[in-house]
C-alpha cells in the first residue's frame, strides 16, 4: 500500500482548475463545516491564523476524508516545522515569501526523504502513514507531496524564472496583498501596477510549465485572475465570510440594508 494519493497535485497536473478558500479561524470544527461547502481545497493558514501544531493537526484530521484537500501555510518554510507537518499528514504546502531559487531548492529538499532531500524518518508516529499502517509509505511519500511557493515581493518577482525552474516546485502562488505592500501600495492589491506585475508573473510561470495560484477576497478581482489563467485560486476567507454573513444579517433585520445588498463574496 502506497502513500495517500494527492488529489490536488493530480488535478494541477491534469490542468483541472482548483477552487479554494482560506481557513484562518483556527478551529477543526469550522474546517469540518467548510469541507461541506464544495471547495476543492482549503488553506489552513498558520502564517496569519491563530494556529499551532496541535490545532493544525486537528484541522488536517477534520478534513482527512472530506472532498476538500487540505493545504497548509506554515508561518515560514523552516525544515523542522515542515517535518512535523509532513508527519501529521500534510501533503500540500504553501510557503510564504520565497525570493530565490536557493530557498526553493532548500524547500524541495525539506519535504523529501533521502537521497532526494533531508526529511527525517518518523512518519510511523503520525497520520501521514496512517500510524504505521501504510507499508510502502517511505518509498512513495515523495511522489505525493505538492510544493507551492509564494511570490509576494519585488525580489521574488525578479527571481521568478529561476524559482519556477526548480524541479520539485509544483506551483507558484502570487500574494497580491504583500506584493502590493512591497511595491509601495499597501492595502491596494487591485492597483493597476500590481495587476501588471501579476500578469507578467503568470506568463513567466506558465512558460516554465508550473501551476499559477492566487487569492483574493473580491469576486470581480477573482474573475480578472481567472481570465489571466489562474490554475488554482482562493476566492475568500472563512473570517470574511463569517463577518459578512453576521454583520449583514443584523443590518438586514434592522432595515439598514436590503437582502442581497452585501452578497459580496
Ligand atoms: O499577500 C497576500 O495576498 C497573501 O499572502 C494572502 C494573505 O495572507 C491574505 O490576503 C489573506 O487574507
Amino acid at each position: 500500500m502506497a502513500a495517500p494519493r494527492n488529489a490536488f497535485k493530480a488535478a494541477l497536473r491534469e490542468g483541472r482548475f482548483q477552487l479554494g478558500l482560506w481557513v484562518a479561524l483556527g478551529s477543526a470544527y469550522a474546517a469540518e463545516i467548510l469541507s461541506g461547502s464544495g471547495y476543492d481545497w482549503l488553506l489552513i493558514d498558520g502564517e496569519h491564523g491563530p494556529n499551532d501544531m496541535p490545532l493544525i493537526s486537528a484541522q488536517i484530521g477534520a478534513l482527512r476524508h472530506s472532498p476538500s484537500h487540505a493545504m497548509v501555510r506554515p508561518p515560514m518554510g523552516e525544515a523542522w516545522l515542515l517535518k512535523q507537518l509532513l508527519d501529521q499528514g500534510v501533503q500540500t504546502f504553501l510557503i510564504p515569501m520565497v525570493e530565490s531559487a536557493a530557498e526553493a531548492e532548500a524547500l524541495v529538499r525539506a519535504v523529501r526523504y533521502p537521497p532526494h532531500g533531508i526529511r527525517g524518518v518518523g512518519a510511523g508516529l503520525g497520520r501521514a502513514s496512517d500510524f504505521n499502517r501504510v507499508p510502502d509509505y517511505l518509498a512513495t511519500a515523495n511522489d505525493e507531496i505538492c510544493l507551492i511557493v509564494q511570490i509576494e515581493s519585488r525580489a521574488g518577482l525578479a527571481a521568478i524564472d529561476e524559482i519556477a525552474a526548480v524541479e520539485g516546485v509544483d506551483g507558484l502562488f502570487i500574494g497580491p496583498s504583500d506584493l502590493a505592500a512591497d511595491m509601495g501600495l499597501l492595502g491596494e492589491p487591485g492597483a493597476p501596477e500590481v495587476l501588471a506585475a501579476i500578469t507578467d508573473a503568470f506568463q513567466r510561470i506558465k512558460a516554465a510549465g508550473k501551476a499559477r495560484g492566487i487569492m483574493t477576497v473580491s469576486l470581480p478581482q477573482a474573475e480578472i485572475y481567472r481570465d489571466l489563467g489562474a490554475d488554482f485560486m482562493a476566492i475568500g476567507t472563512d473570517v470574511t465570510c463569517l463577518v459578512s454573513a453576521a454583520d449583514g444579517l443584523r443590518r438586514r433585520f434592522l432595515g439598514e440594508e436590503k437582502a442581497g445588498e452585501r452578497s459580496g463574496y
